[in-house]
């Protein structure tokens, strides 16, 4: 007999989350059908998306969430014990899973890793997985960056930002970061070699591109949305691009209740700038192969990929809490 443990949202967040939000359960789980796997949790991924998203979960809804696990029985001759999976099961230490009738649409929500040789497999929540690819597909895709230009990156010390910030200066633009302590801006400048960062809690970001980037912005990689952004965007070159990844300074917002924010219009119009928004999922079809480009980049020894773990199952409320507070430097991880 399996006992699995799993945290459901005990009640609709309100603001920024709080412990009290999550509720830790236990729940007997039925024996293999034909088919299924039961697989168990090593690494759970604590990402932004999903305080949005479950701004439509009712409550007693298990957390979502993703993970890297192993197949520790097997009732279908495709899967054996052992393997490594990555699945969408959730805040969960223990899932059955019949792997032939999840919806092959839209996002992955289950793979066997792919061989990731002596890396850790955690790196397939992060470096290796959503936001890898999101970096990888979402800067080179829309903002569409070329030599000697300037791009500005926001959440610049996250999982994204860190590999945007390294795709951009591989490529030989000139990198701004911004993001929200001295410790990470010095970490982004001397770590990641990045031309100039800023700490935005304690600088004005007009000012500091007019610092760093007389002359304009070339490319926005956006994180954060809200003001912030409206600044960035109002020093933008003509035909400058912006990539509108997330807006994470929203999240613990009521959506019908959103600030206002400056008008972008007169900068869109007149400085002709292209702005999109979109969804890593649009490049599903491309998934595995964004994985060993960016593979590929880790053994060429051009993309570094921190990591902040925190320790043990019971810790992934205060792990996602923390990571929306900017506790994390790189990809906000749970270790089980
Ligand atoms: N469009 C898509 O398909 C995807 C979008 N995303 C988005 O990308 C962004 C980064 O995600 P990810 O790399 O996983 O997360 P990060 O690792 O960047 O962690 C989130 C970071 O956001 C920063 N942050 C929190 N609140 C604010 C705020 N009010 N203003 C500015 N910064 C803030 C914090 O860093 P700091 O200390 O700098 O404040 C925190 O560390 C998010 O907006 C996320 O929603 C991610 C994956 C897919
Ligand atoms: C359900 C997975 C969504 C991943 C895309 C993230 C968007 C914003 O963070």
């Amino acid at each position: 007999m399996v006992i699995a443990k799993k945290f459901i949202l005990e009640k609709p967040f309100n603001g920024a989350p709080t412990e009290d939000n999550f509720k830790l359960l236990e729940e007997e789980l039925d024996e293999l059908n034909k088919g299924e796997i039961l697989v168990e949790a090593i690494w759970l991924s604590v990402d932004p998306y999903i305080r949005p998203y479950s701004n439509h979960v009712s409550p007693g809804t298990t957390v979502m969430g993703t993970q890297i696990a192993k197949i520790i029985k097997s009732n279908n001759q495709d899967y054996k014990f052992g393997q490594l999976v990555f699945c969408s099961t959730g805040w969960r230490t223990f899932s059955i899973i019949n792997p032939t009738t999840l919806e092959k649409d839209g996002m992955p929500t289950f793979y066997l890793l792919p061989d990731f040789g002596n890396l850790s497999p955690s790196l397939g929540l992060g470096v290796l997985g959503m936001p890898g690819n999101t970096a990888l597909f979402g800067f080179l895709n829309i903002c569409d960056p070329k030599p000697g230009e300037t791009v500005v990156i926001s959440a610049a010390a996250g999982a994204v930002g860190i590999h945007v910030g390294q795709i951009a200066r591989n490529l030989g633009c000139y990198v701004i970061g911004f993001a929200g302590s001295d410790h990470k801006v010095k970490w982004l400048k001397e770590v990641l070699k990045f031309d100039a960062a800023f700490n935005y809690k304690t600088k004005d970001v007009n000012a500091a591109l007019l610092e760093a980037a007389p002359h304009g912005v070339d490319c926005y990689f956006d994180n954060v949305g809200g003001d912030f952004s409206s600044a960035v965007i109002y020093r933008m070159k003509n035909f400058g691009r912006v990539s509108v990844c997330g807006s994470i300074s929203s999240y613990n917002t009521n959506p019908k209740n959103l600030p206002k924010v400056s008008m972008l219009q007169p900068a869109i119009v007149f400085k002709q700038l292209k702005i999109e928004g979109f969804i890593v999922s649009r490049w599903a079809d491309k998934w595995q192969s964004g994985i060993e480009r960016n593979l590929n980049f880790i053994k060429e020894g051009k993309l570094i990929y921190p990591e902040y773990i925190v320790q043990g199952f019971e810790s992934l409320p205060q792990a996602f809490i923390g990571m929306l507070n900017g506790e994390n430097l790189g990809k906000a991880l749970v270790k089980v």
